[in-house]
Order: C-alpha cells, then structure tokens, then sequence
C-alpha cells in the first residue's frame, strides 16, 4: 500500500499541501484531482522524491519510500522529461537501464511498449519530430519500460486523442489487475469516475473527499423535485419549516434534466429528521409534482461543491448554493 500522511509545503507564504494525507491499496487505480493550483503536481513530486516535504511521510507497504524503492516507480511527471534530440527507442532503452533492467530485457520492453502504445513506427525518430499526443504515449512508454511496481502519472490523459485514451485506460487497468497501486491525476473528471476504483479531492493542499465513486455518489445525494404550477416563493415559503433551503438543480436545462414550462426544477439536501414523505405532501398542497426522487450526483457536480479555490475565498464566504439564481417563469 502507498500511504502518504500528513505531507505539508510550502513555497515562500503560499501553503502548498496542507496535511495531506490518503493512500493507495495494491491494485487500485486512484484518481487523484483537483482544481488548478490545487496541489496535485507538488504531492507527486514529493512522492516520486524529486521535491522534498516540509513535514510528513510517504510510505510503500510500510517503509518509506527510498531511492532503492523509487527505481520500482513508473512516474510521469506533468513537465514531462524527454530527452528532444534522442531517438525513441534508444531512448526508452536507456531508461529501462537506467531503472536497472540488462540489454535485452531494456530491449524486448522498449519493443513492447511501443508496440502497445502505437509508437513502434517512431522508435527511430528522434523524440522532438514527434506530435505532442506521440511524445505523451512516449512519457507513457517510459513511466512502463521497466516493469514498475507503482505507477504515479501526473495528468496522463492530457493532449491524447480518443484511440490514446482507450490506450492509456487499458494499460493502466492492466498495470493495476497486477497488483500495482495506480495514483493518476486529471481534470477530465468522466474519464476519472470511469476509471478509478476511488478517488480523492484535493483543494488548497488539503483532501477534501476520499472514497469510491459510489461513495462519494451516495454522500452527495440531493432529492430532486419537479414542482409544477407553485411560485418559487410558495416552494420556498413551504419548505422552510422543515429547514430545507432549495437549490437550482445544477443540470437543469440539460439533457439529463431538460426544463420544462411552467415548472420549478430544483434540489435539496436530504435531513436526517425529516421525512420526504412529508416534505412531498406539504409541495402536493401547493401544486402538482411531476417528480421526487433522490439524485447521484455526478463527480463534476461534488467536484463543484467541495473544491474551493483562492478566488472563492473573500472576507466573506458566499452561501453555499443558492436557489433561483438563475431567472426562471412562475
Ligand atoms: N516550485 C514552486 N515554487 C513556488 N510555488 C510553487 C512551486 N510549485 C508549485 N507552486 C505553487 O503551489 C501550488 C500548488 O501547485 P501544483 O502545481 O501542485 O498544483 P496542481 O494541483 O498540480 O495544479 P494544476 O492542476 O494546475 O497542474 C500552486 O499555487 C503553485 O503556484
């Protein structure tokens, strides 16, 4: 397992990580994100031992991590670090030896991997001629030419187009089905709530959310209620005495939630000491309700709620969500 605990850094005034701490079971694909800034690239580095914490530990199955164990790690960085002006497949074989593979296994990888990755027809070209999506299946090539143990990618899926997508996704759910723990970030959050078995929220240095997506899923459950024919004003006047503060249904108007005249979409937190089955019969009173489920919400959506970025941090901080921001008829 891979666990990172209590990481804190930072740089001049600005507060980096801020005791970061979650880990990594073997064989799991963990999707790490976070808005920009956020502390993701800086939490890897430090991982991979190329920038050094402030304060607290890394640890792989309970030792911490060494120079011995990081040649195990397969990382690739956000920067990137090809060499331009060397060849691909002289390239990767270097790595492979660099990682301390002989001749032969450094040579049948490199011939693997880039088979795999679609690259075997570039391995004579130097790494520079190559489109920016092949240079990133070549970062790949090289996170792999090693046999890794760990694999720690830094935005892995960025600049690659759909077929090196399926790719990448495939290699890291092989890589995983053998043990490897995988930590990736992204900003592609449907790629991350398809690929990984969980997935940690970062924002401003901290983790905000852990857990699988399911979880995650089933701790943001809003109920979801289409009421038709009462003012939002009404709404409002019959939800307060439960404490219930609605809010726009954030995909409302989509095509998961198309709107439709003359009725008032909107969510709620569900409370513990109240009984939707109240909550219902009170908006019944006021008007019909065409609907009135609890809703999943998607990780874009938690995403939306949790991070908090430095502009969201005035004196004051606003409300959470707030209803009828938008303008809307009845
Ligand atoms: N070497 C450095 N010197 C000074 N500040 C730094 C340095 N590296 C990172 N930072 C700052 O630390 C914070 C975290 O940056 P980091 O690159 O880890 O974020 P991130 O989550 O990877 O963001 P992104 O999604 O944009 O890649 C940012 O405010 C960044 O400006």
């Amino acid at each position: 397992m891979l666990e990172i605990d209590q990481l804190n850094k930072t740089f001049g005034s600005l507060k980096a990580l801020d005791n970061l701490s979650f880990h990594v079971n073997p064989g799991e694909i963990f999707g790490f994100v976070g808005s920009n800034g956020a502390g993701k690239t800086t939490a890897m580095r430090i991982m991979m031992g190329v920038m050094a914490a402030d304060s607290g530990t890394v640890a792989w199955n309970g030792a911490d991590l060494d120079f011995a164990a990081r040649r195990r790690i397969g990382y690739m960085p956000s920067e990137r670090g090809l060499y331009p002006r060397m060849q691909v497949g002289p390239q990767l074989e270097y790595l492979a030896r660099l990682h301390g593979l002989n001749k032969a296994q450094a040579h049948s990888n490199t011939e693997e991997w880039t088979e795999r990755l679609g690259i075997a027809w570039r391995r004579d070209d130097n790494v520079q001629k190559l489109s920016l999506g092949n240079q990133q299946r070549v970062q790949l090539a090289a996170a792999l030419v090693h046999d890794p143990e760990l694999l720690i990618l830094d935005e892995p899926f960025s600049g690659l187009d759909p077929t090196a997508v399926e790719v990448m996704s495939k290699v890291l759910q092989e890589k995983a089905a053998t043990g490897a723990p995988v930590i990736f970030s992204s900003h592609q959050l449907d790629l991350v709530e398809r690929l990984s078995d969980r997935v940690g929220i970062i924002s401003m240095g901290t983790m905000v959310a852990e857990g699988t997506v399911d979880e995650l899923r089933a701790t943001g459950t809003e109920q979801l209620a289409v009421a038709a024919g009462a003012s939002r004003d009404a709404i409002q006047g019959v939800l307060a005495p439960f404490g219930i503060v609605p809010a726009d249904d954030p995909l409302a108007g989509t095509s998961e939630a198309p709107d439709r005249e003359g009725t008032n979409r909107f969510v709620f937190a569900p409370r513990a000491d109240v009984d939707d089955q109240d909550v219902l019969r009170a908006l019944m009173e006021i008007g019909p309700v065409h609907e009135f489920a609890p809703r999943r919400p998607h990780l874009s959506e938690l995403f939306n709620n949790v991070v908090v970025t430095p502009e969201d941090q005035p004196e004051e901080k606003p409300a959470k969500r707030g209803w009828f921001s938008r303008k809307k008829g009845a």
